[in-house]
């Protein structure tokens, strides 16, 4: 049996994005209890925050639009990254985070922001030991948020969900030329159980590496 993960001195930071609808809550949630059954000490949060920032942000989200709205989004991730990520990676836990940088990078596109701008605002976020990107074709993402109804004014444009992959592919690319790991998955035929058991065996990785010579998440 390798290593549990909380052998390792410090803690591992996950993060789980991809397009609204796509199942990031759902399969953080399968993940948090395949690791806990693991025997792992896991910290599930997600941002936007659940500080005064972060709620601020979620509220002002209908209103406030374009730099404004990411510069918000980008001041509650640094100070859930301060506050909360980091103090519970230095007690060895897994902090799994649903939406994070990627979603910085996408989700203020539908704004126009431009993505030089973005990527300025996030670069000095902490880099997660994984940052998941799930994919989806956008026909069956439209079809879950049809089901389940849209949550937010990015979710009820024409063509969001075409769009948002568009975005979220540049992000990809993006994140890539800046180092981070990122595992692509497509769930658009996957159930939620089957991606957050991919993404598990995906960490199994991590249990080969000795815990002096784990890569932790550094400012980039
Ligand atoms: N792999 C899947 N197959 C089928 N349905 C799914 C799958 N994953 C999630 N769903 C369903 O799709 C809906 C959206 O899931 P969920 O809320 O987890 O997505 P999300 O990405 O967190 O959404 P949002 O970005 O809006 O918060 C839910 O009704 C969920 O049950
Ligand atoms: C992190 C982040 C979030 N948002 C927006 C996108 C959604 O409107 C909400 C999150 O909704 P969820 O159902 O809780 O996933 O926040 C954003 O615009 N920019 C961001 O960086």
């Amino acid at each position: 049996m390798p290593h549990p993960f909380s052998d390792r001195q410090r803690g591992l930071f996950i993060s789980v994005d991809g397009p609204s609808g796509a199942g990031k809550s759902t399969i953080v949630a399968h993940l948090e209890q395949f690791l806990i059954a693991d025997g792992e000490h896991v910290h599930t949060t997600a941002e936007p925050s659940n500080t005064a920032i972060g709620r601020l942000a979620r509220e002002l989200t209908d209103t406030v639009t374009g730099p404004a709205l990411a510069c918000l989004y980008s001041a509650d991730r640094y100070h859930h990254i301060e506050t909360e990520i980091r103090p519970h990676l230095d007690a060895g836990k897994i902090v799994l985070c649903d939406r994070y940088v990627p979603s910085g990078l996408v989700m203020q596109r539908f704004d126009g922001v431009d993505p030089a701008f973005l990527w300025a605002l996030n670069s000095a976020a902490d880099r997660p030991d994984l940052a998941v990107l799930l994919e989806a074709d956008p026909a069956v993402i439209a079809q879950r948020l049809g089901d389940r109804g849209p949550r937010n004014r990015f979710q009820t444009a024409p063509g969001s969900s075409h769009a948002e992959a568009h975005f979220y592919r540049q992000a990809f690319d993006r994140l890539v030329h800046a180092g981070y790991d990122v595992l692509r998955l497509d769930v658009s035929t996957r159930t939620p159980e089957q991606a957050a058991a991919q993404i598990r065996d995906r960490l199994h990785d991590f249990f080969a590496v000795p815990a002096d010579k784990a890569r932790h998440a550094q400012p980039w």
